[in-house]
Formats: C-alpha cells, sequence, structure tokens
C-alpha cells in the first residue's frame, strides 16, 4: 500500500491516477480471512429464495437495498454503511450485517488513506481533500452476476464511470468480467487473489481539473460461472462544495468545470441512465445541461 509521503509510490500513484484512473493494491492490511468470510456470507445470502432476498427490496424511491437493474443482466445490494446515522437497518441481511460492519470499517481506513495520498499527489497538504469532503461517506454495493447463456448478448452492468470520489472493489479470484475503456479498447481487469482494485470517481476529475481520469468501465457477463463485486464508494458529503482547484487551472488547461454542490451533482446524476461518461460532461464549461 501506498505509505503516504513515500515519493516512488506517489509517483506509480500520480501515473496510474493520470494514465488508467485504475490501479490494484496489494499490501492494504485487510486480513484475507475478512475478504473471504465477506464472500461466503455474500455467497449465501445470493442463494436465499427470493421471497427471503426481498425482504430487504429496494422500496421504488430509495437507493438502499436488494434489487436489480433495469436493463443489465444482475442483482445488488446497495447499503450506506459509513457515518452510522445514514444507516437503514432494515435493509441489512442478518447473515451479513457483522461481516459488512467490519469489512467497511477496514474499507474506511484503506479509503482515507488512499484519499490522503491523492490529496498529496494533487499538490495539497495531506488531509485537505478529506477536509473538503466534510466527512467522507461510505456505500457498499454487491453485484451479483448469474451464469448466462448469451453473454455476448447482454451486459453485466453498462459502462459508466462512478460519480464518486474513489471506488474500492474486491472481485472474485478466478472469473473475470470487469473491463475498462483505455485508449478505446476495452481492457480486462485480471484479478490478483487478495488484491483491491480502485479506481478514480468523478469527484478527482473534477477536483484535478481533469488531470486524473475517471475512467468508463462496464462488467460483462459468463456462460458457465456466476461472479460477484463487492464495491465500496467513498464520497462526500452533499453540502460539500466541489470544482477545479486553483492550482490545477493553468493557461494551457483552462477551467473545465463548474462549482457544484455534491449533493446537487447525485441528484443530476440519478435522473440519467447509466452511459458512460454523460454526467461529468454535463457539467463541463459550456456543456451544463443541468437545471
Ligand atoms: O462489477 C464490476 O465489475 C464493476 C462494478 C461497478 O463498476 C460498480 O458497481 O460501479
Ligand atoms: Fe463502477
Amino acid at each position: 500500500m501506498i505509505s503516504n509521503g513515500n515519493k516512488e509510490e506517489l509517483l506509480k500513484l500520480d501515473i496510474a491516477c493520470k494514465d488508467w484512473g485504475f490501479f490494484q493494491i496489494v499490501n492494504h492490511g485487510m486480513e484475507r480471512e475478512l475478504m473471504q468470510r465477506l464472500k461466503d456470507a455474500v455467497a449465501e445470502f445470493f442463494e436465499f429464495p427470493i421471497e427471503e432476498k426481498n425482504k430487504y427490496a429496494m422500496p421504488p424511491d430509495d437507493i438502499q437495498g436488494y434489487g436489480h437493474t433495469s436493463v443489465d443482466w444482475s442483482d445488488h445490494l446497495v447499503l450506506i454503511v459509513h457515518p452510522t446515522r445514514f444507516r437503514k437497518p432494515q435493509f441489512w441481511p442478518e447473515n451479513l450485517k457483522d461481516t459488512i460492519e467490519e469489512y467497511s470499517s477496514e474499507i474506511q481506513r484503506i479509503g482515507e488513506e488512499l484519499i490522503n495520498s491523492l490529496s498529496l499527489i494533487l499538490g495539497l497538504e495531506k488531509h485537505v481533500l478529506v477536509g473538503l469532503h466534510k466527512e467522507v461517506l461510505q456505500g457498499f454495493r454487491v453485484n451479483y452476476y448469474p451464469p448466462c447463456n448469451t453473454p455476448e448478448k447482454v451486459l453485466g452492468l453498462s459502462s459508466h464511470s462512478d460519480a464518486r470520489t474513489i471506488a474500492i472493489v474486491m472481485q472474485d479470484d478466478n472469473v473475470t468480467g470487469s473491463e475498462i475503456r483505455y485508449k478505446g479498447n476495452w481492457v480486462p481487469i485480471t484479478p490478483i487473489p487478495g488484491a483491491l482494485v480502485v479506481n478514480v470517481g468523478d469527484v478527482i476529475e473534477i477536483l484535478s481539473n481533469g488531470k486524473y481520469k475517471s475512467v468508463e468501465h462496464r462488467a460483462m457477463e459468463n456462460k458457465n460461472k456466476r461472479r460477484t463485486t463487492y464495491v465500496s464508494f467513498l464520497f462526500p458529503r452533499d453540502d460539500a462544495e466541489i470544482e477545479p482547484f486553483d492550482h490545477m487551472i493553468v493557461d494551457e488547461n483552462p477551467k473545465m468545470y463548474k462549482e457544484i454542490k455534491y449533493g446537487e451533482y447525485l441528484t443530476h446524476m440519478r435522473k440519467r441512465k447509466l452511459e458512460g461518461k454523460t454526467h461529468i460532461n454535463a457539467i463541463k464549461i459550456n456543456e451544463w445541461i443541468g437545471e
């Protein structure tokens, strides 16, 4: 893991965020046993009969709970896990709650360390970025992709960029499916056992005035194998103001994005379907099509 302040590691992080927007971390300090425990408990949950899973069903006007994507071939469970006052315990499956609690507190530690490193590569003091969040919120989303007879005809999850600060993803070890768009091609992310995949979200792209990219990604289906991904999103409080840092705006790279309250950005994004980078493009200067 990037130890804060280690110049060589920070340089690697800078390159990864500029070129790819994605990287994998290995020495993150999360116990392999805890990672496996979460995988086992989630597998148990998705194998429950539908009536059992529907006890946690996402109501039409909510973003938390168990549900299905409308156009894609996957199910999900979505929870806000941090801070605790935003939790809705009615959506926390009984067999998962203790493990999610433990896993998400490790993710909070790892995620805040990563945000501190991003603060440093953005040329700021270590804690500036966390401060700008007002509070670092954490969402947890499990994506469950069942085996599919016609994997070439449907997607597990349509192409999108994440509207968050960063996403930290645990994948299955032996199944592929995640792909990122790199120089016009779709590149699979090969799982490294025990590693966590990290990707830069729209918030970092906006704050860095486009230097670090929130890269488009999608999930493919597999014919004979199911696949599960465990995605933790870190993001600012709704009232945090998001706009490019002054020092990232230079003559060769004029200000690319308008200032926006994070909550407003999310509201605007939720009105649109998942489609590449349309949300962030909408707040680009000269392209604003919001309210
Ligand atoms: O499951 C994957 O491979 C990607 C999931 C993802 O991008 C998301 O949930 O935002
Ligand atoms: Fe994503």
